[in-house]
């Protein structure tokens, strides 16, 4: 169902390349290593998670790929162009609501198709479309102080995706709900991933989530900020939440654990 460049790509191709990336904070006198040495690559369609502990750079890392925060040295590029700025390729979604409150969801969704111009007809193609995915067709008029906060969430995974971007960037995006409905997301995101197969990196402290939602997890250590583990996550598609009781599962689960212990 998508249409732009995402489906272009071989699954196999990559698409997100960092090369000998390096971020370096300095305030006043001080200078902070946050990222050393990272080099990554990310083929197209891959849903991948990043674990680590706090402050091991997650964030520096998913905003350098954003284009919101610029590396001290190296290279991050996304489908062969280096990345210089934020772009519409690539979409976000953080943990804090981001929705415009004075938008209904449709409008929010509907938002970045507006701006690029697109024609009535096709925006709301767009967003039936994605009103449908998160199941919310029936709060396309409602605005976002009338919703929950995991509806809210869909709406802003919906709003990302409304772009077509190249690649689906999410910060910690179900950090702040409750336990059932942090579940009930996870279930929706990843129907959203295999009904669109767009490209997701993935951050979070929750090794569950990591696993349940990934084909891929990256472990990164703290001091300095970099990548000491990459699995690959050996379990089917069609994922459900008994898929965690899965003796694979719960071996993964142990060795990343552990990983992130030491
Ligand atoms: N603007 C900044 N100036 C100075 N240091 C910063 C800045 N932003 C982040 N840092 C430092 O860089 C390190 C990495 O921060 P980052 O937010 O990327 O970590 P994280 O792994 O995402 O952490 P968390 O899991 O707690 O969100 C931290 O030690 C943080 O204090």
């Amino acid at each position: 169902m998508r249409t732009g460049a995402a489906e272009r790509l071989e699954p196999a191709q990559e698409l997100i390349k960092v090369e000998g990336l390096n971020k370096t904070y300095v305030s006043r006198s001080k200078s902070f290593v946050a990222l050393k040495e990272i080099d990554l690559s990310i083929p197209g369609n891959q849903f991948l998670s990043i674990l680590g502990p706090s402050g091991c750079g997650k964030s520096t890392l998913l905003r350098i790929l954003a284009g919101l925060e610029e590396a001290t040295g190296g290279l991050a590029a996304v489908d062969g162009e280096e990345i210089v700025g934020p772009g519409a390729d690539r979409g976000m979604v953080f943990q804090g609501y981001t929705l415009f409150p004075w938008l209904t969801v449709r409008q929010n969704i509907e938002y970045g198709p507006k701006l690029k111009g697109l024609p009535i007809f096709e925006r709301r193609r767009i967003s039936d479309h994605y009103l449908k995915l998160i199941r919310l067709e029936r709060f396309a008029n409602a605005f976002p102080k009338e919703l929950s906060g995991g509806m809210k969430q869909r709406v802003a995974i919906a709003r990302a995706l409304a772009n077509n971007p190249k690649v689906l960037l999410m910060d910690e995006p179900f950090g702040a709900l409750d336990a059932q409905t942090k579940l009930e997301m996870q279930e929706m995101l990843l129907n959203v991933w295999v009904e669109e197969k767009t490209t997701v990196v993935f951050i979070t402290h929750d090794i569950d989530e990591a696993i349940f939602l990934s084909q891929r997890v990256l472990v990164m250590g703290a001091n300095p900020g970099r990548i000491i583990g990459d699995f690959v996550v050996n379990l089917p598609e069609g994922r459900t939440q008994e898929i965690k009781e899965d003796p694979d599962f719960l071996q993964l689960k142990r060795t990343l654990a552990s990983m992130l212990k030491h």
